[in-house]
């Protein structure tokens, strides 16, 4: 089975639409405003019209109240929510139920005993989305651009349905993939030249480097 590619943090149509001409199976679009790749709800509805039916539309969100959380997913509409908070295997379950989406949920790495937190969410997230754990006084909980050692997911049950996220780019990713059979994975700053502008020629360079691994 192909790997699943997700390029995340898209805030303009060109970008979008290099991504979705590229093949990407999943586009994100990052509802945080402290995220330099942030879109404002409207923004979030037009990208997703534009990606609806070429791929899955991603809403990634950080620890978003009910109020919030309704009015975005009513506009967006969107396929998957991704919760890269501390929302908690109950909050993944009561949005899961409340909203009738996919739910992916991110579980940051820094060791083997970050991996624990896989059977908390296992049967109660659709997938689960392993990034690099924030450095320390980082001003974002993810799209720092940050790797965690590979490795550390030999131990998975390989029937877990995950993706890979943190630090990958057209450069690294065929390695990544060696390293670790990743179902999907995940990028954002490998595909930009600078923070929240992504690269179209990137962007191209990460599918084909993930479709030739
Ligand atoms: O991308 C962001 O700005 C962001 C902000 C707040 C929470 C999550 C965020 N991104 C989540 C993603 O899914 C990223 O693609 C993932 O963290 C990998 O990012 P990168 O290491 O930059 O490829």
């Amino acid at each position: 089975m192909a790997v699943e590619i997700k390029i995340c943090g898209l805030s303009t149509e060109a970008t979008l639409d290099a991504a979705l001409d590229a093949g990407a199976d999943h586009v994100g679009f990052v509802a945080f405003s402290r995220s330099p790749r942030h879109v404002t709800v409207e923004r979030a509805a037009a990208l997703a019209a534009r990606a609806r039916g070429r791929a899955g539309v991603v809403l990634l969100t950080v620890d978003m109240d009910d109020a919030e959380l309704d009015a975005l997913t009513a506009a967006v509409k969107p396929d998957t929510l991704q919760l890269h908070g501390r929302e908690t295997p109950e909050r993944a379950a009561e949005l899961k139920r409340r909203h009738g989406l996919a739910v992916w949920k991110a579980v940051p790495v820094s060791d083997a005993e970050d991996l624990d937190a896989v059977g908390l969410y296992e049967g109660v997230v659709d997938r689960v989305l392993f990034d690099a754990r924030p450095p320390r006084g980082a001003a974002l909980p993810g799209g720092n651009g940050v790797a965690f050692d590979w490795r550390l997911l030999d131990r998975l049950d390989p029937k877990l349905r995950f993706v890979l996220s943190g630090g990958l780019a057209p450069e690294n990713v065929a390695e990544a993939l060696s390293v670790v059979h990743a179902p999907a994975v995940d990028v954002s700053s490998g595909v930009e030249s600078a923070p929240g502008v992504k690269d179209p020629e990137r962007i191209r360079a990460f599918v084909a480097a993930v479709r030739g691994a």
